[in-house]
């Protein structure tokens, strides 16, 4: 039988200082799946990421990528992230939309390499993927958030990854632009086989799209399929998240003129 898990957290903790922060997590992602992560603010969620991608050490537990351990996992190439504050150069950044997208190859490359012919295509290709090939000559700053962040998850494509994690990449995307962002993520996970993961603080749009739902605060509240977690009652929720929430929240991003 082949073994499809992308991620296996076993009983992981941590804490920065003396705080814990993420707490006797486990959790396994299956290849194809779409997990959409939510919690309150600082339950953990970035955190969370940080310790997937080996940036940080769990105090406790063992977390493994495609069955190795991240301490010794080596195909970096193979996980794609796309952070929160991706979207958000200034109008004078001077680095074109292409050569951003090109800077994804690094990790496969190396930083000392000269880009060929090869390394332009399969630039252009990601470009197409998400649509944004007619701007790879326009400077990065003078993009809208939406489109910045489309070229952004061509960046993490460009080195064809198995496994794209997503941390609110719909900040700073207006309302009208987030349904289009979201198909091209259905389009990433069903036509390209790419497993996802996205922290999203908008649970009803995510609860709508992804397959599956990641709910913590500290430890897990629910791990499971996304019609399961849209039973939770809204009084539930607002008990995990101290505050009163509702299950159709909507995205209420700044609109922006460019899009
Ligand atoms: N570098 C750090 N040093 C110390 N404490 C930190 C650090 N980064 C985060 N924290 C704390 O850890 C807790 C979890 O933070 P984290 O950013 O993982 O939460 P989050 O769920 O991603 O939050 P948000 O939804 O607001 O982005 C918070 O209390 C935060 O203040």
């Amino acid at each position: 039988m082949t073994d499809n898990k992308v991620l296996e957290m076993d009983n992981v903790s941590f804490k920065y200082e003396k705080e814990t922060v993420v707490k006797d997590v486990s959790l396994t992602i299956e290849a194809g799946q779409f997990f959409g992560l939510v919690g309150p603010n600082g339950s953990g969620k970035s955190t969370l990421i940080k310790l997937m991608l080996g940036l940080l050490k769990p105090t406790k537990g063992s977390i493994k990528l495609f069955g190795s351990p991240v301490r010794s996992f080596k195909h970096w190439e193979e996980i794609g992230f796309v952070s929160q504050k991706a979207n958000s150069f200034n109008s004078g950044f001077p680095a074109t939309v292409l050569e951003v997208v090109k800077t994804g190859l690094i990790s496969k490359t190396g930083l000392f390499r000269f880009y060929n012919k090869n390394d332009r295509e399969k630039a252009m290709q990601a470009l197409k993927t998400v649509e944004m090939e007619d701007y790879f000559n326009h400077n990065i700053g003078e993009l809208s958030g939406g489109q910045q962040q489309r070229v952004f998850i061509a960046r993490a494509l460009v080195s064809d990854p198995k496994f794209l994690i997503l941390d609110e990449p719909t900040v700073g995307v207006d309302a009208k632009h987030v349904a289009d962002f979201y198909q091209l993520l259905h389009k990433l996970n069903r036509n390209e086989g790419i497993t996802l993961l996205m922290v999203s603080h908008d649970i009803g749009t995510i609860t709508e799209h992804a397959s599956h739902v990641l709910c913590m605060n500290k430890t897990i509240h629910f791990h499971g399929e996304s019609h399961e977690y849209k039973a939770f009652s809204n009084e539930d929720l607002s008990r995990l998240y101290g505050h009163p929430v509702q299950q159709l929240t909507h995205n209420h991003g700044e609109v922006d003129p460019r899009d």
